[in-house]
């Protein structure tokens, strides 16, 4: 579905891609990871159009993403950005509405089944009660879960998710990532971006992982997640260990509370 082929990026004669291949297939839940700064968010940004690569070729259902127009894309796409901020005061299943946009014609009317995708979209990620909230006085939270709605309700083949669970609580980021999993499931092709190693080893099928300039590995997250690669990239700040046949990445160091430790 997706595929980044022989990728290099520079800003200011600095390389921050090299040499990037991976592909994203249909039903994958793809996890990219990486350190702050290792290029996640350029990356996003080449495979979207918004930034032309320097070097590489980036496919999308087997065309040149240069090719594509902007409503061919969006019919095609959803993208979730890190931040947006929206001037006008839009009720919440307004934003979620938009998402239809590129699958309306004539006056921008939506249609029934518009209205059904938005609201199954907002179900899915458990925000009907915020329907006619406007969208610019809910929290950071709140609005990262309409974007997503809004992305679901594109109903796309593909979708772009950069950090989508960063604002959310603990519950909320299970929620979405258990969403997204189904949306995966049922044939849509994800690549998220996150920086928890444990939501990619939990719900991802597979993973890109990005170091400073190139990348460092890709493939299944339960065999690419080694104690070396965290070395690797975190620098011994954490440890890879199991519970319940899953990998699960906790940060070095850490001991039982004493009293915990003497039974008390
Ligand atoms: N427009 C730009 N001009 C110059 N440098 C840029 C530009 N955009 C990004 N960079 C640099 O490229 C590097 C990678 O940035 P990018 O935002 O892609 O990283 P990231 O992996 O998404 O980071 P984070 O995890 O912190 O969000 C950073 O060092 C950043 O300063």
């Amino acid at each position: 579905m997706l595929k980044v082929e022989n990728l290099y990026h520079a800003f200011n004669r600095r390389t921050i891609l090299e040499d990037i291949n991976f592909s994203v297939e249909k039903g994958q839940l793809c996890g990219l990871f990486g350190p702050n700064g290792s290029g996640k968010t350029t990356l996003f940004q080449c495979c979207l159009g918004f930034i032309r690569p320097d070097k590489g070729m980036i496919r999308f259902l087997d065309k040149d993403i240069r090719k594509l127009t902007i409503r061919e894309t969006a019919q095609h796409v959803a993208y979730v950005p890190q931040h947006h901020t929206q001037p006008f005061p839009f009720q919440v299943e307004e934003m979620v509405l938009m998402g239809r946009t590129p699958h309306m014609r004539g006056f921008y009317k939506p249609a029934k089944k518009d209205q059904a995708a938005a609201r199954t979209a907002m179900e899915r990620v458990g925000i009907s009660n915020l329907a006619r909230e406007p969208f610019d006085i809910l929290s950071g939270g709140q609005q990262q879960l309409v974007l997503i709605a809004r992305a679901i309700a594109q109903g796309t083949d593909m979708i772009f998710l950069d950090e989508p669970t960063s604002a959310l609580d603990f519950r909320n980021q299970t929620l979405v990532w258990k969403a997204l999993r189904q949306i995966a499931d049922q044939g849509t092709g994800i690549l998220a971006c996150s920086h928890d190693p444990n939501h990619v080893a939990w719900f991802c099928d597979t993973t890109v992982v990005l170091g400073s300039p190139g990348l460092v590995a890709k493939g299944d997250p339960s065999k690419v997640f080694s104690q070396q690669l965290m070395d690797e990239i975190y620098k011994g700040a954490c440890e890879v260990s199991h519970a319940m046949d899953l990998k699960i990445i906790l940060p070095s160091g850490l001991t039982r509370h004493p009293a915990e430790a003497a039974g008390c």
